[in-house]
């Protein structure tokens, strides 16, 4: 792919992925379709998107197991199936862990496929359970020795699957500190996610949408420019029920309602129309009120 430097400051070569126009197939469904994807040394590269949106068939296709019908994928300078694999760290949503086997075991096996000959020492967490199966030891747990098995290797490339669904808020900021940690040590990172806040603790995102990418950049790149409607009214209840009446896409935070992608002259005359006083601002959008006009409108495209 092309050489030179990057707009971001770094050359093109040290890039750890770059994929161009990745389309896959399965029958009628095109589960990734024209795909455009960068992930360099450092970043935290968010991957958000519907159920379905295509993401994990996009990380299956970067570490070959998927083949792409159509673009160029570049990872770690070769083609996917010729990249050492040493080089590569993958948490799969499924996590990849033998559950009838111990967490000790797990370590052995990984590190004997790995041909690592001293695991690092697990984390206390991890020490405590050695001797359990992992089928025993509770999802945040089993996620914490995910990657653990996946950092073993010192991979440069860690490729993430919705790491932390199913967790709680705690062991979530835990493994979220592995995942700063490893980036602040110059791994790349690509990570899945339907979690907004963890979205906002990347450094840039790509949104996908029916297979398509219909956002990229920094939480202010993806928001900048986007505007919602925040209506306060005596009744809130009544400000809610004529805005839903008029088919906005109203949302209540606390009882404040917010309308985002709509003109404040539509709202104000929802609002006039069923006889309703309230006062409205216009606002910044949330990263998760852009995520649903990107998706809104990917989903028209
Ligand atoms: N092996 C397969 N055979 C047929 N269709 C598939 C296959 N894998 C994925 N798909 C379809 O491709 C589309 C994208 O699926 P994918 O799992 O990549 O989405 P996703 O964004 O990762 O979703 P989720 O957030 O639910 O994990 C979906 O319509 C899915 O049903």
């Amino acid at each position: 792919m092309s050489a030179g430097r990057h707009a971001r400051g770094f050359e093109r070569s040290e890039l750890l992925v770059q994929a161009r126009g990745v389309t896959r197939t399965y029958g009628d469904v095109r589960a990734v379709d024209d795909m455009s994807l960068e992930v360099a040394p450092g970043e935290i590269v968010g991957l958000l998107g519907a159920n379905g949106a295509g993401k994990t068939t996009l990380l299956r296709v970067l570490l070959a197991l998927e083949a792409a019908d159509a673009g160029e994928v570049e990872v770690l300078g070769s083609a996917p199936a010729a990249v050492d694999r040493h080089a590569l760290g993958y948490v799969p949503q499924g996590l990849g862990l033998y559950t009838d086997l111990s967490t000790d075991q797990n370590v052995e096996f990984v590190a004997q496929a790995y041909g690592v000959a001293e695991p690092p020492p697990l984390p206390d967490e991890l020490a405590a359970v050695r001797t359990a199966l992992v089928a025993e030891i509770g999802l945040g747990l089993q996620r914490r020795l995910a990657f653990y098995c996946a950092l073993m290797h010192a991979p440069r490339l860690l490729v993430l699957d919705e790491p932390t669904s199913g967790v709680d808020p705690l062991a979530r900021a835990r493994l979220w500190d592995t995942i700063h940690e490893q980036a602040e040590a110059g791994v790349g990172v690509l990570v899945t996610t339907h979690y907004l806040q963890e979205a906002a603790q990347c450094t840039r995102l790509e949104i996908m949408s029916h297979g398509r990418r219909v956002a990229h950049g920094t939480v202010a790149d993806i928001t900048s420019g986007r505007e919602a409607v925040v209506v306060r009214g005596d009744d809130w209840a009544a400000v809610f029920g004529a805005l839903a009446d008029a088919g906005l896409p109203v949302v209540l935070d606390g009882r404040t309602t917010r309308v985002a992608g709509t003109p404040a002259a539509d709202v104000e005359a929802a609002l006039a129309g069923a006889g309703v006083e309230a006062r409205t601002d216009v606002v910044p959008a949330t990263l998760e009120e852009t995520m649903v006009l990107v998706e809104r409108a990917g989903a028209e495209a």
